[in-house]
């Protein structure tokens, strides 16, 4: 909480007005019973018309400026918590980009999305009740009692025995009430996820014939979202039963004092009824006030959660384009490297050793979760090595600024992943300042101009949502050609041809080769990276062996198995598509 405070006193002028006016009002409730007692016994008891209508002004007056102060406040207290709300999402948004990839896989992205939303919201929403009504509540509760202490103190005796005891119930309850919404905070989490998967995998779930079961595994956390929820809120209701009991009674106990008072003339009319006005306004104070602890007890746990990402240390910079760049050659090296991802049991790496020179080109293969994915990653540091240790032109890769170092890398990952916008855009999100030629250059690097320049607006078609849908093999080109135009020292394809046809595979690895950069292959078929200077073979995260591919062919029996049982499967399909 002391942080979102923080947040919050950026607005301070503002914050100053709402709790003035708030303040204000509070004032006019305040005094609005005793001015009703004295319209009651200087002007009702004595038939003082005169009075009736100077007290009734007084109260018609001090009723419209509260009016006016309360449209007023609500304006400042808006500009408060949007502002607010506006900057927590902005900082927990910038942060998040700063995080590395083990912090977003540590926080989850489903839930990073309901702090970024959910989160802020509720603290939105508290923010603007506590300069709208928070403090108003509470403060009337005691300044309502103390009033009554001017008027009589024996009625007044009563109210206060009453108040403090209720108060600590509703203490209690909200203490209890910030956990229960911190769990529910969580489920809207697991929600979230479900949903996210749900969606990004649509396709799958109705080729499996899986809504049933998805919508199953929805209903499930749906229904324990709405207990959590529910346990939450009775608690939550809970309080007014009691409270109401407990002012009622005290409400009974000033009739009987009360009358008993006016009867031996120990009292006038009108302050009983002001007695009355304070403890029937106090138990609306008490009413509003176990709402504001509702929500308080939620923007407590939202608040938490914020503050979780606002405090975690960024482990990377945000993209600077002022650095002196170390230029590259494309040199690397491996020298014994092992990598365990965090809360694995096994290490996905182990002791994998290679060298790599300047514009050489790297098949590595292996079978599925052998590491290369893994071994990819490791190169443009998005992840940091157990043990061991990777060198570019000689120097350990921690001595580069991870920028730097990403800006001469080029990735282009299994999933395609283009985002919605033109396809100049989504080519331009590689490099904002590459000229026409390079973006048409990459673009028939690639293999995919031709197709670019035949559809109606060539690069300006929109794609994705709103926009055209492309093949998964054009999808794999773009993304190629995004990557290219960072003109990359170092360029991975991670599984990233495997929707290609063979011919237009052979094509783009060609045109790669005119580039002078390092390029590694990933693939799952020895034919991908038959014609590489180095083939890594990969087996269960270790190096199995190294080398071209005839030297591999001769000397490893396992590369040899699999590269029989791959031509196999080739002349199979062949020897099918010719019948
Ligand atoms: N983010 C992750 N967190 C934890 N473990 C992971 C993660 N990604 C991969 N692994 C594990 O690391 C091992 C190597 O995975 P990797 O993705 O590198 O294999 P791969 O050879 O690229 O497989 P494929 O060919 O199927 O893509 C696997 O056992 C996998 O379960």
């Amino acid at each position: 909480m002391k942080e979102i405070i923080t947040y919050v006193a950026k607005y301070k002028t503002a914050a100053g007005f709402a709790l003035f006016l708030m303040a204000f009002e509070l004032v006019v409730e305040l005094i609005q019973p005793v001015i009703m007692a004295s319209i009651i016994d200087k002007g009702v008891v004595q038939r003082d018309i005169g009075s009736i209508g100077f007290w009734g002004a007084v109260l018609l007056g001090i009723s419209i400026l509260a009016f006016a102060s309360g449209i007023l406040n609500s304006f400042f207290a808006s500009k408060v918590s949007q502002g607010t709300a506006y900057d927590l999402r902005r900082d927990v948004y910038e942060r998040i980009q700063r995080f590395s990839v083990m912090q977003i896989q540590r926080f989850a992205a489903s839930s990073l999305i309901t702090r970024l939303t959910t989160d802020v919201t509720q603290i939105q929403s508290l923010i603007f009740m506590a300069m709208r009504i928070m403090l108003r509540a509470p403060l009337f509760i005691i300044g309502g009692v103390i009033m009554a202490f001017t008027i009589n103190v024996q009625l007044a005796l009563i109210l206060a025995a009453f108040v403090p005891f209720l108060l600590l119930v509703m203490l209690f309850l909200m203490t209890k009430g910030v956990k229960l919404f911190g769990s529910v905070q969580a489920k809207i989490d697991r929600l979230n996820s479900i949903i996210q998967e749900n969606l990004l995998g649509i396709r799958l779930v109705k080729a499996f014939l899986r809504s049933s079961f998805e919508t199953n595994r929805f209903r499930k956390v749906n229904h324990s979202l709405m207990e959590t929820n529910q346990r939450a809120l009775q608690l939550m209701e809970a309080v007014m039963p009691v409270v109401m009991l407990g002012m009622n009674a005290g409400i009974i106990a000033i009739l009987w004092i009360g009358s008993n008072q006016l009867e031996i003339g120990d009292a006038q009319p009108g302050e009983v009824v002001a007695i009355l006005n304070y403890a029937t306004r106090i138990l609306g104070s008490f009413g509003v006030f176990s709402f504001l602890l509702m929500n308080f007890s939620r923007g407590k746990a939202s608040a938490a959660r914020i503050t979780e990402v606002l405090l975690e240390h960024p482990e990377e910079q945000l993209d600077k384009s002022d650095q002196r760049e170390q230029r590259l050659s494309g040199q690397i090296t491996f020298e014994n490297v092992s990598f365990c991802y965090p809360e694995a049991k096994q290490p996905a790496l182990q002791g994998v050793s290679f060298s790599a020179d300047a514009g050489e080109m790297v098949g590595v293969i292996g079978e599925t979760g052998s590491g290369k994915s893994t071994l990819a990653q490791l190169i443009p540091s998005l992840f940091p090595v157990t043990r061991g240790g990777i060198f570019l032109d000689e120097k350990p890769i921690e001595s580069f600024e991870s920028q730097q170092l990403r800006r001469q890398i080029g990735m282009v990952p299994q999933q395609a992943h283009l985002f919605s916008g033109t396809i100049r855009e989504n080519l331009l999100w590689g490099n904002e300042e590459a000229s026409e030629k390079e973006v048409i250059q990459a673009a028939e690097d690639a293999s995919i101009h031709d197709y670019i320049k035949s559809l109606p607006r060539g690069y300006d078609t929109v794609i994705g949502q709103r926009g055209i849908n492309l093949s998964g093999g054009q999808k794999q080109r773009l993304s190629l050609a995004r990557a290219l135009i960072r003109e990359p020292k170092i360029l991975i394809l991670d599984d990233s041809t495997s929707a290609l046809d063979a011919n237009t595979e052979a094509q783009v690895l060609q045109a790669l080769r005119r580039r002078s950069c390092t390029v590694f292959v990933i693939a799952s078929k020895i034919s991908s990276v038959k014609n590489a200077e180095k083939i890594l073979l990969l087996k269960h995260g270790e190096l199995e062996a190294s080398g071209p591919h005839r030297q591999l062919i001769e000397q490893n029996a396992y590369y040899r198995m699999i590269y029989q049982s791959q031509s196999e499967v080739e002349v199979f399909e062949h020897a099918r598509n010719e019948s």
